[in-house]
Order: C-alpha cells, then structure tokens, then sequence
C-alpha cells in the first residue's frame, strides 16, 4: 500500500491508488486542509457507474467531481458592498474554478456567529439534512471559520464530510494553478531555475493557515484508529506542528533568496529609462487580455477566477515611438484573507515600484462598482497610495447601451473606456497612460554626485530619463521625475546650473 498524498486536481496515477472496492479503485487525495479525500473512482472492468459519470475534465486532467454545498452568513447590523446572494455566487463560481459541483447553497442572518459552530443549530440541522438529501461531499462556508469551528461542525456533519471555508478554497485554487504553472514552466524548460514567486507565496500562506488547524489531522488519526489514539494524537500533531514550522521557517528563505534575485532583475530593468504600468483589478476583469493585445503577448487569458498568478512585464511601443513597460499581476477578490493579503503583498512588490497602476473594471460586471471597492480596499492595504491611478473600464462591447457609458466615462478624467478583446479604445488607452505619466511628473536637469548612487537608481524606477551622461562630477541627467524626487533633488540642480 502507497500513502503517498495527491493533491485535488492530480491526474491519477497507480502511486496514488490503493483501495480496492469491488470494480472501482479509489484514489486518495489531500486538500489544502490536509484532509483525506476520495478524488477518482476508475471503472476496472464492468458497467460504467454513477460514479463514472462524475469525471470531469479540469485543466486538461479527468477529476472526480465532488459534490459542494454552500453557506453564508448575513451580518445583520453591517452593511456589506457584496450582498449575501452575489457572495455566494462568487463562491460557487469559486467551487467551480476548483472543480466542485455545487449542489446547493442557503444562507443565514445572524447578529453575530456562533462562536462554536458560525451558524446557529438550527441551520446546522437543515445543512445536514440537506447533506444527506443530495448526497453532499464537501460544505463550504464563505467566511474564515476557526479551527474550533471546522472541527465541530464536522463532527456534527459525521461521516466523510469535508469542511472547509473561501479561505482554504482560494488557496486550493492557487495550489493546483501554481502547480500546473510551475509544470509548465518546467516543461518548456524556460528558465531551469523558474521558480513561481507566488506558489511560494501561497505555500506559505497556506501552512501558516494550516498550523492552528492542524487539531483537524488529530480527529482523522482518531477516526482511522476508532478513536484509541488520545496520547498518541497529541504528541503527533506536536511533531506535526514542529515539522510545520520547520518548513515555514525554509520556506521564507527561499523565498526571501527568489525576493532577491527579483529584485536584482527589476533594478537592471530600471536601467533603461523606460516606466513601469501596472495592470490590478479585480480577478476576471481583462488584465490579460489587455496585456495580451497589446503587447502580443501569450499571458493565459480565460474566464476563471485567478488565471494570472506570477507579474509578467512586457514592453508596449506607441506609435510615437514612446515605450512603457506593462506588467500584469494576479486579480483581486472580495474578503480576501489576511493571510493572502500578506501572500499579495510579496507578489505585488512589483507594483509598488510602478510608475502608475492601472485600475482595470470588467464594467460589464453587475457588481463593477463593488469589484472596483474590493480593489480599492486590498489596495489600500498595499501601501501604494502614493503610485497615480488611471481606471479602466473595459469589456465596452458587452454593456447593453456603450454609448452612455462614453459618455459617462468623459465626464470623469480618470476614466478610458476600451475593449481588450476587440481592441476597440487601445489607442486612447496608451495616450492616457502618456499624459498620466507625464502629468505626474516634473522636467528636472541635475547633476547627481556618485555617491548618490541610489537616488540614480530611484530616478530610474521612478521617472522617465531622458538622458544619463557619466562625467567626472557624476552623473549627468535629464529627466521627467515625480515632484517629491524633484525637490531632493534640488541641491544637485543646482550644481547642474553652476556646470553650465
Ligand atoms: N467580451 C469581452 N470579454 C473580455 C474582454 N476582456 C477580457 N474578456 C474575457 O474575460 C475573461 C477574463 O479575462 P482575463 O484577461 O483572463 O482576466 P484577468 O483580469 O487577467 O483575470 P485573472 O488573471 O483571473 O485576474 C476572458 O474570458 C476574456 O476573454 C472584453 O473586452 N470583452
Ligand atoms: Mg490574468
């Protein structure tokens, strides 16, 4: 017998495969929560079952489809910019992008949760009754659930029924896109050493939400020994948790080495004086696709949530013969967990140092203004108040009345309304993103000593050079840089005007 974990999405293979039930073989998986799961049942021989006609194909692999159901929770006294019914259905599309079928779904209103169970004992009976009704494989809830929670709940749902909550779904969507990106990289043997910034991100995202949930491993052991292993489980999930730690602790290092090495590549970029334009929004806006038109790039564009994972730069040439780099970055959603967040924050450190972020809308969306709020909020916690912001409404060609939307679009400043799929407003799209790099910008001619090499390399990153010339006093320069490096840079100014 092999005990070798899977993962949801893996394609089957005999590694993995070790129970035997009359003509099926089940296949064992482990999800982000490290729960066992059944993920394929192969027909050997004889007729095809049920089960059989649950196979799914899911990024070009045959899974088993487990069937979800979902919960929410209405808080009564706050007022939320998503309500319960588009959470939810964001959750289910969610399930979707990972493979569930959702089966059902109901929500409740609540003042405040539960603090043993999120939800109140009444609904607990009627999702359970609902479990046994269609069959139900895996509850998931669309707010973080405490470690107490998760187990309690899935000891009251008994049986094999997996609990998990948007935070664990999320993450597990990460895992199996980092997975099949990494796979691919490797595959096409880009670069030996590639390594996705964000599945390193999201590994450690992902054991450091697991470490105060590991109790949960503790009630497996207990099921699979028929609950005889007190002593024991308690020492195992100590070791467990020292094993845990251990590899957050090489994790963050390698992660720190990957941070680096970025960095380095992202400072010999800055060498040519050309901007950096960062595309965020809201996940399934069209960053892609616009990254993709516009730099004739291959960067996967599909209608899933997080297709994006790892920032691609490309370079974008504008029929006046000016350049911008465009740098496209993994999408946003709403209630994203701290834990991600912080995951974010390590992939997005690209942004930060962008000249101007561009806020991409799906405006087609029924909920754009809500998405734009979410992206407004993560953004915030990003800590870049300080980049200029141009927005974005795109997919023009799906809004019933295209011509009100121009309209309502001019009344603002900040807005160009564009299709990335038909290419229709690319043209504006790049003049504004000009003039909003200039904008922001003052004209400065300094004379920048050598031993202020780093603010050379701030102007870089930061504005738009126009010329760089070594002399003996230092580097000589001519550029567009934000007001705030113009007035560090004044003493050198004027040493510039006394060279003349
Ligand atoms: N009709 C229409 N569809 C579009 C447009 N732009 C993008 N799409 C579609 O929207 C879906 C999502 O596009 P992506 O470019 O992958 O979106 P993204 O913002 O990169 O998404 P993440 O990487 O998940 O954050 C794809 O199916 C695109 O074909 C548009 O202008 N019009
Ligand atoms: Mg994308």
């Amino acid at each position: 017998m092999n005990t070798q974990p899977a993962y949801r999405g893996d394609v089957l293979d005999e590694e993995h495969v070790f129970f035997h039930r009359g003509t099926l073989l089940v296949a064992i998986a482990q999800d982000s929560c490290n729960n066992i799961i059944p993920i394929a049942f192969v027909v050997v021989e004889g007729e095809t079952s049920d089960a059989f006609k649950r196979f799914t194909s899911h990024n070009n692999k045959d899974v088993f489809e487990e069937k979800a159901y979902l919960v929410g929770v209405e808080r009564k006294n706050e007022v939320q910019d998503f309500g319960i019914e588009e959470s939810l259905s964001e959750l289910a599309q969610l399930a979707d992008t990972a493979g569930l079928l959702v089966v059902g779904s109901t929500y409740q209103k609540l003042t405040s949760p539960n603090p043993r169970t999120y939800i109140g004992s009444g609904k607990v009976s009627e999702i359970k009754s609902a479990i046994h009704a269609l069959d139900v494989e895996t509850v998931i809830f669309d707010d973080e659930l405490s470690a107490g929670q998760l187990r309690n709940l899935e000891k009251i749902f008994g049986g094999d029924v997996r609990v998990c909550d948007r935070t664990a779904l999320i993450l597990d969507i990460f895992n199996q896109r980092a997975a099949t990106h990494e796979a691919k990289q490797k595959k096409l043997l880009i670069s030996p050493n590639y390594k996705c910034l964000f599945s390193f991100d999201v590994s450690l995202a992902q054991m450091e939400y697991q470490l105060p949930r590991l109790t949960k491993m503790w009630t497996h052991l207990e099921r699979q020994a028929g609950g005889k292993v007190k002593g024991m489980g308690e020492k195992q999930i100590e070791v467990d948790k020292r094993i845990l730690r251990n590899q957050i602790g090489i994790l963050k290092k390698e992660l720190e080495s990957v941070r680096k090495h970025r960095k380095q590549y992202r400072n010999r970029r800055f060498s040519v004086p050309v901007p950096v334009v960062s595309l965020v929004g809201y996940t399934n806006a069209g960053k892609s696709t616009l990254l993709n038109q516009l730099t004739g790039a291959d960067v996967l564009a599909e209608d899933k949530l997080f297709a994006t994972l790892d920032p691609t730069t490309r370079r974008v040439q504008m029929k006046n013969g000016k350049e911008f780099l465009l740098t496209d970055t993994v999408g946003f959603i709403q209630k994203l967990p701290t834990t991600l967040v912080a995951a974010f924050r390590a992939t997005l450190e690209e942004i930060s140092e962008s000249s101007l972020l561009v806020h991409v809308v799906d405006i087609s969306h029924p909920l754009a203004e809500q998405q734009i709020n979410a992206v407004d909020k993560v953004l915030s916690e990003l800590d870049v108040s300080s980049i200029p912001r141009l927005m974005v409404w795109n997919k023009v060609d799906r809004v019933s009345d295209p011509q009100k939307l121009r309209l309502d679009a001019e009344k603002r400043d900040d807005v160009v309304c564009i299709s990335a799929l038909s290419g229709d407003g690319l043209q504006e799209f790049c003049n504004a993103v000009q003039d909003r790099l200039k904008d922001s910008m003052v004209w400065v001619e300094a004379l920048v000593p050598f031993e202020n090499g780093d603010l050379l390399s701030t102007i870089h990153q930061v504005g738009m050079v126009e010329k760089a010339e070594y002399t003996e006093q230092g580097t000589y320069i001519k550029a567009h840089v934000p007001l705030r490096f113009a007035r560090m840079l004044t003493p050198m100014r004027q040493l510039c005007v006394s060279r003349h």
